[in-house]
Formats: structure tokens, sequence, C-alpha cells
């Protein structure tokens, strides 16, 4: 019987093999979701402005935080369709109801991450401006 402990053919997989699936599914989001692909780079830029704006320590807390949050929402978001793809091909109300709450997670947490990159990053610009 399988308890849903074991991998695709009965048995548990390997630590080392989880990851590799893990790691081959942030791969597949890279490579077929273009807003992951946007978050990522979006990702990079900030990481590079935050590097020459030399944040503090409780700074760049709040930046990967916010980088770690959205891009995981976007995997679980990514995850979410194909699943809902594989129930229903037709049209569903809660098939709608759940991509659309998904892509609101993301939504959501995108909004909070500009907030925190507004709080942190505007004083920093002002004081390179007048300084
Ligand atoms: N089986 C379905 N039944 C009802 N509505 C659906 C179904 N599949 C998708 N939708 C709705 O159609 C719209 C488009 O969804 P779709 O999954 O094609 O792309 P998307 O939400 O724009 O995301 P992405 O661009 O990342 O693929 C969304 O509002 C979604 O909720």
């Amino acid at each position: 019987m399988n308890t849903g402990l074991q991998g695709h053919k009965g048995r548990k997989n390997p630590f080392y093999k989880s990851v590799s699936f893990a790691a081959n599914g942030i791969y597949m989001a890279l490579k077929t979701e273009r807003n992951v692909r946007i978050h990522a780079v979006i990702s990079v830029l900030v990481l590079i402005a935050g590097w020459i704006l030399n944040l503090t320590q409780i700074e760049w807390l709040f930046i990967f935080l916010s980088i770690g949050v959205t891009i995981s929402l976007e995997l679980v978001n990514s995850a979410l369709e194909r699943a809902v793809d594989l129930a229903t091909e037709e049209y569903h109300l809660l098939a709608k109801q759940a991509k659309d709450m998904a892509a609101g997670a993301v939504l959501f947490f995108s909004f909070i991450s500009i907030i925190i990159g507004l709080v942190i990053f505007v004083p920093r610009l002002m004081e390179l401006i007048w300084t």
C-alpha cells in the first residue's frame, strides 16, 4: 500500500534526489513562466542596488525576505495553475477561483514588497541626491 511517503515507484526517495527534484522545479518555472523570470530579474537588480547603496544588516534581512517570499509564492502559483489544468480542461468556477486566488496571493505580497523596497531605498536615494 502506498502511504503517500513513498516516491513515484513506491520507495522513499533519498534526500539528495528530493533536493534535485525541487531544484528542477525552480529551473522549469524559470524556463516556462514569464512572471517568475520577471521577478528573478527584478530581484537581481534589487540585490545590485542594495550592494551599491551599502544596506544595513536589518535592511538586507527585509530585502531577502521579500525576494524569497515573492519568488516562493510565484512557484506555488505556477504549481497550482498546472494542478488545476491537470484536473480540468473545462471552464469551472472553482478552477477560476483557485487560479485567481493564487495569483492574488502573488499580487498581494508584491505590493508589500514594493512598499518595503520604497521604505528602504527612497531615503537612501534622497541622501545620495542631497549630499
Ligand atoms: N479551467 C478554467 N476554468 C475557469 N477559468 C479558468 C480556467 N483556467 C483558467 N481560467 C481563468 O482564465 C484566466 C486566465 O488564466 P490562465 O491560467 O490562462 O493564465 P493567467 O492567469 O494569465 O496566468 P499565466 O499568464 O501565468 O499563465 C484567469 O482568470 C483564470 O482564473
